[in-house]
C-alpha cells in the first residue's frame, strides 16, 4: 500500500501542556482522510506538523516519504489554515497570482489554474475586489483557491468549510471527490461537520492528543454502536470520559 503520509510515534508540548501524545497514522495515498475531535483536541497542531510549520518533539512525519519539514515538498502540499493568511490590501486575483508565482509554473498553466480554482469557489466575479472588502465566507474561499493553485498531490485542509453556505459546501465537497477519484489525490480535512465526517473515506477520531480511533464511518458507527456521526461523536467522548475516570 503507498502512504501519502506517515507519522510515527509523534508527540508535542506547548509549555507544560501535552497537545499530541505518541500519534502514530499512516495516511494511505488516494483517499479523504477526516479528523475529528473537540476543540483543542490536538488536530490543527497535527496538520502543523504535517505541513512542517511546526516540528515534533519527538517521532517523525514523512510525507511522500521525505522527512517533513522539506522545503521541496511545499510543491506538493496544498494547506489551508484555519485562520486566512492572505494580503488584504490586495485582490484576489493578485492573492492568487502571488501564490501562483511561488510554485514552478508555467505562466499559461498559472492562468488557467486560477480561473479554476477562481471558479470552484466561485469567486471569478469579486477576484478585481480588494480582500479588505470580502466577507468571511469569501475570505475562506480565496484560501482554499490558494490551497489548489500548484495542483498538489495531498491537500491539507484545516476546515475547509466553516462559514461557507451549503450549496457551496456541497459544490466543494464534490470537487474533492473528483480530485481524489479521477486525479488520485490524497486530501486531509480536519471538521466539526459530522455530515463531512461521513463522506471521508477513513476518519481519525482525535481526543486529548491521542487517537481514540480510526477506520471507514461504517467501522467507527459499529465501534460506538452508533447511527449517525453526532452520535459516534458523543459516545466516544462519553466512553473516553469513563475510561479516563477508571484510571
Ligand atoms: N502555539 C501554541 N502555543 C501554545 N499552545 C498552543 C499552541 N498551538 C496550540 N496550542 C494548544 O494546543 C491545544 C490543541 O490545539 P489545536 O489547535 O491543535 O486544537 P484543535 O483540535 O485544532 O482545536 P479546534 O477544533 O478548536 O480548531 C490547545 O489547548 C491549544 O490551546
Amino acid at each position: 500500500m503507498d502512504y501519502s503520509v506517515e507519522i510515527e510515534s509523534v508527540s508535542k508540548s506547548f509549555g507544560k501542556k501535552a497537545v499530541l501524545k505518541e500519534i502514530s497514522l499512516n495516511i494511505e495515498e488516494g483517499k479523504i482522510y477526516g479528523f475529528i475531535g473537540p476543540s483543542g483536541s490536538g488536530k490543527t497542531t497535527l496538520v502543523k506538523l504535517m505541513v512542517g510549520m511546526d516540528d515534533p518533539d519527538n517521532g517523525t512525519v514523512h510525507v511522500f516519504k521525505e522527512k517533513v519539514p522539506n522545503l521541496g515538498l511545499l510543491q506538493h502540499i496544498g494547506y489551508m489554515a484555519q485562520s486566512d493568511a492572505l494580503y488584504l490590501s490586495l485582490t484576489g486575483k493578485e492573492n492568487l497570482k502571488f501564490f501562483a508565482s511561488l510554485y514552478k509554473m508555467p505562466k499559461s498553466e498559472a492562468a488557467e489554474r486560477i480561473a479554476y480554482a477562481a471558479d470552484l469557489v466561485q469567486l471569478t466575479a469579486d477576484l478585481n475586489k480588494r480582500v479588505s472588502a470580502y466577507s468571511g465566507g469569501m475570505k475562506r474561499r480565496l484560501s482554499l483557491a490558494i490551497a489548489l493553485i500548484q495542483n498538489p498531490r495531498l491537500l491539507i485542509l484545516d476546515e475547509p468549510t466553516v462559514g461557507i453556505d451549503p450549496e457551496l459546501r456541497l459544490n466543494i465537497w464534490n470537487e474533492l471527490l473528483r480530485l481524489k477519484n479521477e486525479e488520485g489525490k490524497t486530501i486531509i480535512v480536519t471538521t466539526h461537520v459530522m455530515d463531512e465526517a461521513e463522506r471521508c473515506d477513513l476518519i481519525a477520531m482525535i481526543r486529548d492528543g491521542r487517537i481514540l480511533a480510526n477506520g471507514t464511518p461504517d467501522e467507527l458507527k459499529e465501534l460506538y454502536q452508533a447511527d449517525n456521526f453526532d452520535e459516534v461523536f458523543l459516545n466516544a467522548g462519553r466512553k473516553s470520559h469513563e475510561n479516563s475516570r477508571s484510571n
